[in-house]
């Protein structure tokens, strides 16, 4: 079992249940660790034949910059099932941090697995080679 990863995504958005924190935008970390089978992409040096990490975090940009949860574990559900659905990832971990959200705490937020651990080939959109 292989891994491609996204590690400290920093992105600006809307979230929070308070008044305060729907008026302004806060930045959200996101860690991000998608399964796959890296050993063609290895083999022929092609991003055709693997996980474009560039791909999926362009995607999660647009997605999180345009939303509004009031909730952390909203907003990685529906991370997780963009990452899922759209690039063929059959098993993710994500951590999604709101950093200096707690006085006291670095971060807080929440660490959610989704799928079975099988490899699945990337799909089309997902190797993204023109970005
Ligand atoms: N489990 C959660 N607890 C809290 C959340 C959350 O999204 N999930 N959010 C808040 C507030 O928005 C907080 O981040 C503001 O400081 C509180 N608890």
């Amino acid at each position: 079992m292989d891994i491609v990863y996204i590690r400290d995504l920093k992105i600006d958005t809307i979230i929070g249940i308070y008044d305060w924190e729907r008026e302004i935008r806060q930045t959200v970390s996101i860690d991000l660790e998608m399964v796959t089978d890296i050993r063609k992409a290895a083999a022929t040096d092609d991003i055709e034949h693997t996980l474009n990490y560039k791909a999926v975090a362009k995607r999660l940009i647009a997605f999180v910059e345009g939303s509004e949860f009031l909730l952390v574990e909203a907003m990685a559900e529906e991370i997780a099932s963009i990452v899922r659905t759209e690039f063929g990832v059959s098993w993710l971990r994500l951590r999604l941090s709101k950093p200096g959200a707690v006085r006291g705490a670095r971060d807080v937020g929440v660490i959610i697995e989704r799928g079975e651990r099988r490899e699945a080939a990337p799909s089309a959109m997902a190797t993204g080679s023109e970005l």
